[in-house]
């Protein structure tokens, strides 16, 4: 996986590439990762990349020339397909699903606006789709792309080291997570479940996953809409059903 930002803050993605799992990953060649500023590609003397917007209205919108010069550039350095995504709150929302195709790309360039956005001609021309990642504003585009690229990195191969843990993230099997504990076996007068001290694996991965309905079913109900259960699965969810309803 080769992802490029095309961002005004390129020093801010140190935040990934040289702290934790992904850092490690990188520094391993598990990606590859670069930046392209449009600044470099202003055509004008003084570096400007943006402008008031037509219409009148608060704040500066980041000009077409140099956003499609650095897509442009940042393609040129892609071997094969790439696809280009801008985040922005108007996008469609990540998702486990969503995280999981792009893990599949393997060239990602992330456009990341600042000001009030960028002119809307770049977006029809050189973006493939625009993501958001929740319903609100943010100062631009980095954090929300890191966040995006995190997600994605968790999912390659051997980036976690033990790829156990993506499949048991949240999410992985469209449930929530269940609760995690480690030592001490008491705190604060509070006992670990008897079960995960039992080593009955089965008992174990069953509490685990009775758990993780339990979760899903009271905090975000939506998420089994139309969702397909394993026998056990319907066995455990018809339970925690049953009791809820007495
Ligand atoms: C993606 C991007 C953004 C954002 C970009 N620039 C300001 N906010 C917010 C949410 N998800």
């Amino acid at each position: 996986m080769f992802f490029q930002a095309v961002t005004l803050f390129p020093e801010m993605f140190a935040a990934l590439t040289e702290h934790g799992v992904s850092g490690r990953a990188l520094r391993q060649g598990l990606w590859r990762f670069d930046t392209v500023n449009p600044r470099q590609f202003a055509d004008n003397r003084l570096g400007y990349i943006d402008d008031r917007p037509f219409g009148g209205g608060p704040g500066m919108i980041m000009m077409a020339a140099p956003l499609q010069a650095a897509i442009g550039f940042a393609r040129s350095r892609c071997q094969g397909d790439s696809r280009v995504v801008y985040l922005s709150p108007q996008g469609a929302p990540l998702t486990h699903r969503r995280v999981a195709a792009l893990a599949q790309q393997p060239n990602l360039i992330l456009l990341c606006g600042r000001y009030e956005g960028v002119d809307e001609r770049v977006l029809q021309t050189h973006v493939d789709e625009e993501i958001s990642i929740g319903d609100f504003v943010v100062s631009g585009g980095e954090l929300p792309a890191m966040m995006l690229m995190d997600a994605v990195l968790r999912l390659l191969p051997d980036v976690l080291g033990d790829s156990r843990s993506a499949e048991q993230d949240s999410f992985a099997d469209g449930l929530l997570d269940c609760p995690h504990y480690t030592r001490p076996a008491e705190f604060d007068g509070m006992p670990v479940p008897e079960v995960l001290m039992s080593g009955n694996h089965a008992k174990i991965a069953e509490w685990r996953l009775e758990q993780s309905l339990r979760r899903t079913l009271s905090r975000r109900p939506e998420l089994l809409d139309g969702r397909m259960f394993s026998p056990q699965e319907a066995r455990l969810l018809e339970r925690i059903r049953k009791e809820q309803a007495n």
